[in-house]
C-alpha cells in the first residue's frame, strides 16, 4: 500500500487526540496505531521511516462481524505527539520555505469530527502554541533582517506601492492603524479580555496579543525615512482622509529626494509616485482610510508576555537574502453557509459595539457583505478572494493581534459535541511579498506567496450535537461542504491507486474551491513561473470518540484503505491437528482411520465453504462501507430536508402573516366604511326627526288683520243669515216668525251678556244655526248606519255677537 504517493494534492496526516479527562468508565477505543513498518519509507521523505503510517479501526464489540479497516496516511501521530512534533513532522517548515523562497503557495488545513482537536492543532492552548503561531514565528524570525522598514512600522508610501501591485482588489492598512481602530487609544492600558467573545467561548486557544501602546506610526512618518523614501513629503492626515503633500516646493521635489544616490535602496526615478499616481492606486485605505476602518471597539487583550512562547521554533528559521525587501500582509476570512465573509471588516450593529457575526445566522447573512473567489484583472491565472482587508504587519506580535481580532469575529457556538464548536471554516492568510525591480525599465512591483491556515468546522450529527434552528442550518452546510471535500479527497486517492486522472470535483462548493483551485498547475501559471501550491491536511481523530463518525472521516481522507475480515481458524488446520493428535505414538493409525477419506472429503468441502464465507464476508464489509457512505449522504440529505422544511415553514409563516395582515386591513377598512355609513344614516334620521318635531307657530295676527278677518267673517255670516231668512220666508209664516223671534231674542241675550267670549258666542251661534237648519230641513230620514256629520268650528264662526 503506497501511503504517500508523490502526486497527491494533499499530504494527509492523522493526529490522535489524547483523552481530556480520565474517566472511570472510558469508552471503547476505536482506533489502533500500527507499529511502523521498518521497510517503509515515504517516497518523498515527508515522514521519517520510523513513524507509523497506518491505523486500524476496531469496530465496537456489538459489531464485531464488521470488517477491520486499515487506513494509510503520510504519517500517523499518536496521542503523545506534541505541537512541535506535528509542526516539524508535517513539513510545515518546508511549506514556509515554499512561500518565502520557492514562489509556491502553502496550505495547511485540519479536518475531523467536531471536538477532535482541529482548533487545538491550529491555534494551540493556554500553554502551547499552535501551528499558526509557530509558522508566524518562523516567518517573522526568517524575515527579521529583511523586513522593511525598521522600528516596526510601515510607511504609507510603502503600503501604497504594495497596494498598487496587489491583484485582489484589497484594502490595506498598517497593523498600527488597524489596531488603533479596534482597541482605541483609551483601552490600550487594559489587559483584560473578559469582554471579548473569544475569551468566553474559546478559552483553550488564546490568541490575544497586543502589547505596544505605540504612537500611531503614521503620526511619525515625516521623520521616519527622510532620505530613503522621501516621506517627509507626505503627511497622513486622518481628518482630511487623504494623503497630502506637505511641502510647497516644486512637484519634482519627491523625485529628487527619492533618487538620492546615497539611499541604500533608491526608488527608480520613473516610478516615484506622484500624487495622482497615489490617488489612482487601487487602495481604499489610501484614498479614504477612515470610513473603511470603522470597527466595533474592543478592550485590549492580555499582555504578550502572558502568552505561550513554547514550543520554540528558533531552530527552524530560514536563511534569506538580506538585501531583499519584504512586507507581510495578514488577512482572514471565513466560509459560513457557503459564503465568504471577511473577518477583519465586520458589519457593525449601530449602538451595540459588537459585530454582527455574533447575532445569529440570519442577521449575519443579511448584514455582512460576502466576497467572491474569482480571477481578477491583476490575477487572470488564478482565483483570489477579492475585496479582503489586508493588514501589513511588521512583527510577530502585530500579526497575532490581528489574528485575535479576526478570531473574535469568527462564528463559534456551543453544541452537544463541543462547547466551543467552530460554525464556519476559518482561513488565516499570511502573504509575504517581496519587492522586485525590473533592472531595464526600473519598474517596481511586489510579488509574493501566501501561507493559508484553514481551520475547518467539524462534521457532526444533528442528533449527537443536539443542534436546532440556525445551528442546524449551519451544521447542514458544514456537513455538505465536508462531504464534497471527502469526495475530492477520495477522487485524489483513487486517482493515485489506479493511476487514472479523473477530474477532482472541487467546484461543488466554496470550501473545495478555496482548497483545491490553486493545486493544479495551469499553462498560465507555468508561464508566470508560479508553482502549484503545496497542501497539507491534518486529520484529527479522537480514538475514544464515535466509531461511525471517526471511521467515516478516515474513509474520506486516508490516502489508502484496505479491508480485512477477521478469519476464523481454518477447518483444515483444525482437522489436521485432530487427525495428527489421533496418530499413535507408535506410528500406527487408530481404528477410526477408516473414516479419514470421508473426513478429507469433508475437509475439502469445508475449505471451499470457508473460502466462500470469506468472500461473502469481504463483500459484506464492502456493502457495509457503502451503506455507511449512503448513510452519510442520507444525513446530509436529512439536514438539507430539515433546512428546506425550516425555510418552507418560515416562508409559509411569513406568507400567512402577510395575508392575515392584508385581511385585517381589509376588514378594518370595511368596518370603518360601514361605521361611516351608519353614522351618516343616524345623522340623517336625527335630522329628519328633529325636523318632524318642529312646532310651527302661527305668528300672532295684528289688530288690523284681526279686525279685517272678523269683518270678513261677519260679512259671510250676514250673507248666510240673509240667505236663511230668505229661505225662511219661503216656508210657513208661523215658523218663520217664531224663528225670527228666536234669533232676535238670542241676539238680544247676547247683547245683554255682553261679556261672553267670542268662542262661547260662536258656539252658541252654531247651535242656533244647527237648530235652525234642522228646523228648516224638517225631519231627515237617515239611512241606517250613516253618521251625521258635525260641522267643525271655524274661525269665522266666532263672529262678534253684535254683528249677528
Ligand atoms: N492534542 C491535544 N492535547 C490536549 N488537548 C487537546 C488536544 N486536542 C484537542 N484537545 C482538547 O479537546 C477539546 C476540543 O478540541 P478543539 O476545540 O480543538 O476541537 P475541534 O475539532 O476544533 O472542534 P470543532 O470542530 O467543534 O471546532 C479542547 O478542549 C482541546 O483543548
Amino acid at each position: 500500500m503506497a501511503s504517500n504517493p508523490p502526486s497527491s494534492l494533499f499530504q494527509v496526516y492523522l493526529r490522535l487526540r489524547p483523552p481530556i479527562s480520565q474517566q472511570a468508565d472510558q469508552p471503547e477505543r476505536c482506533l489502533t496505531v500500527e507499529e511502523p513498518d521498518a521497510s517503509h519509507s515515504s517516497n518523498d521523505g515527508s515522514s521519517p521511516a520510523s513513524a507509523p503510517t497506518h491505523i486500524t479501526t476496531q469496530p465496537p464489540s456489538d459489531a464485531r462481524k464488521r470488517g477491520v479497516e486499515r487506513f494509510g496516511f503520510t504519517q500517523v501521530f499518536d496521542e503523545s505527539a506534541t505541537q512541535l512534533n506535528v509542526f516539524e513532522d508535517t513539513g510545515l517548515q518546508s511549506l514556509v520555505k515554499g512561500v518565502l523562497l520557492e514562489q509556491r503557495d502553502g496550505l495547511v488545513a485540519t479536518l475531523g469530527v467536531s471536538g477532535s482537536g482541529k482548533s487545538h492543532t491550529i491555534l494551540g492552548s493556554k500553554t502551547q502554541r499552535g501551528i499558526t503561531q509557530m509558522s508566524l514565528d518562523v516567518i517573522f524570525k526568517s524575515l527579521a533582517s529583511t523586513i522593511k522598514p525598521p522600528e516596526n512600522s510601515i510607511p504609507p508610501y510603502l503600503l501604497a506601492s504594495v497596494s498598487a501591485s496587489d491583484a485582489s482588489e484589497s484594502q490595506m492598512f498598517t497593523a498600527q492603524t488597524f489596531l488603533d481602530a479596534v482597541y482605541g487609544e483609551s483601552d490600550r492600558g487594559r489587559n483584560s479580555r473578559a469582554q471579548t467573545p473569544l475569551s468566553s467561548t474559546r478559552a483553550h486557544t488564546p490568541m490575544a496579543v497586543w502589547k505596544s501602546p505605540l504612537l500611531n506610526p503614521l503620526q511619525r512618518i515625516p521623520n521616519l525615512y527622510p532620505g530613503q523614501w522621501g516621506l517627509s513629503q507626505y503627511l497622513y492626515k486622518p481628518a482630511s482622509l487623504a494623503w497630502t503633500k506637505t511641502t510647497t516646493s516644486s512637484s519634482n521635489a519627491l523625485q529628487v529626494t527619492a533618487s538620492d544616490s546615497h539611499s541604500p535602496s533608491p526608488l527608480p526615478r520613473n516610478h516615484q509616485p506622484s500624487t495622482a499616481e497615489l490617488h489612482d492606486a487601487n487602495v481604499g485605505s489610501i484614498k479614504d482610510p477612515m470610513p473603511a476602518l470603522i470597527f466595533p471597539r474592543r478592550h485590549a487583550p492580555m499582555r504578550a508576555s502572558t502568552l505561550p512562547r513554547s514550543p520554540d521554533v528558533s531552530h527552524l528559521t530560514l536563511e534569506l537574502n538580506p538585501h531583499s525587501e519584504y512586507i507581510v500582509l495578514v488577512s482572514m476570512y471565513e466560509v459560513y453557509n457557503d459564503r465568504i465573509f471577511d473577518l477583519l471588516s465586520p458589519a457593525i450593529v449601530p449602538g451595540q459595539g459588537s459585530a454582527v457575526s455574533r447575532q445569529g445566522a440570519s442577521s449575519q447573512k443579511e448584514r455582512r457583505k460576502h466576497l467572491y473567489f474569482k480571477s481578477t484583472e491583476g490575477s487572470p491565472d488564478r482565483k483570489v478572494v477579492a475585496g479582503l482587508r489586508k493588514i501589513a504587519c511588521s512583527t510577530y506580535e502585530e500579526a497575532l493581534a490581528v489574528l485575535e481580532v479576526g478570531l473574535t469575529e469568527r462564528k463559534v457556538t456551543g453544541t452537544g459535541a463541543n462547547s466551543v464548536s467552530s460554525r464556519s471554516h476559518g482561513f488565516f492568510c499570511l502573504e509575504v511579498k517581496r519587492r522586485m525591480r525590473n533592472k531595464r525599465t526600473g519598474e517596481e512591483t511586489w510579488i509574493g506567496n501566501t501561507l493559508t491556515v484553514a481551520d475547518l468546522a467539524g462534521s457532526e450529527r444533528a442528533r449527537t450535537a443536539k443542534t436546532a434552528g440556525s445551528t442546524l442550518v449551519e451544521a447542514g452546510k458544514i456537513n455538505e461542504s465536508l462531504m464534497y471535500l471527502g469526495q475530492c479527497l477520495q477522487m485524489q486517492s483513487s486517482n493515485q491507486e489506479g493511476n487514472k486522472t479523473a477530474m477532482v470535483p472541487y467546484r461543488q462548493c466554496k470550501l473545495t474551491e478555496l482548497l483545491f483551485s490553486n493545486s493544479f498547475p495551469s499553462q498560465q501559471t507555468a508561464s508566470m513561473n508560479r508553482n502549484p501550491q503545496r497542501a497539507i491536511m491534518i486529520v484529527t481523530a479522537d480514538p475514544l470518540g464515535d466509531y461511525n463518525a471517526t471511521s467515516q472521516i478516515l474513509r474520506y481522507s486516508a490516502l489508502a484503505r484496505e479491508v480485512t475480515v477477521p478469519r476464523a481458524p481454518s477447518a483444515e488446520s483444525l482437522l489436521s491437528s485432530t487427525l495428527g493428535s489421533r496418530t499413535g505414538s507408535n506410528g500406527r493409525h487408530s481404528p477410526q482411520l477408516g473414516l479419514a477419506e470421508d473426513l478429507e472429503k469433508a475437509l475439502a468441502d469445508i475449505e471451499w465453504l470457508t473460502a466462500e464465507n470469506e468472500r461473502l464476508g469481504l463483500r459484506l464489509t464492502e456493502e457495509e462501507m457503502l451503506r455507511a457512505e449512503t448513510e452519510t449522504a442520507l444525513i446530509v440529505s436529512e439536514d438539507r430536508c430539515l433546512l428546506i422544511e425550516q425555510e418552507v415553514r418560515e416562508e409559509c409563516w411569513a406568507e400567512m402573516e402577510e395575508r392575515m395582515e392584508q385581511e385585517r386591513k381589509r376588514w378594518q377598512s370595511a368596518w370603518d366604511e360601514q361605521t361611516g355609513h351608519n353614522d351618516d344614516h343616524i345623522d340623517k334620521k336625527i335630522e329628519l326627526l328633529s325636523r318632524g318635531f318642529q312646532i310651527h307657530e302661527d305668528p300672532q295676527p295684528s289688530c288690523d288683520e284681526r279686525v279685517e278677518e272678523l269683518e270678513f267673517e261677519n260679512d259671510q255670516l250676514r250673507s248666510r243669515i240673509t240667505a236663511l231668512e230668505r229661505e225662511l220666508h219661503c216656508r210657513s209664516p208661523t215658523k218663520k216668525s217664531k224663528s225670527k223671534n228666536t234669533a232676535l231674542e238670542s241676539s238680544r241675550n247676547a247683547n245683554i251678556l255682553g261679556r261672553e267670549s267670542d268662542i262661547e258666542v260662536a258656539l252658541r251661534k252654531m247651535d242656533q244655526l244647527k237648530l235652525a237648519d234642522s228646523m228648516f230641513r224638517g225631519p231627515v230620514v237617515d239611512s241606517p248606519g250613516k253618521k251625521q256629520r258635525k260641522m267643525a268650528t271655524r274661525k269665522w264662526d266666532l263672529a262678534p255677537e253684535d254683528d249677528l
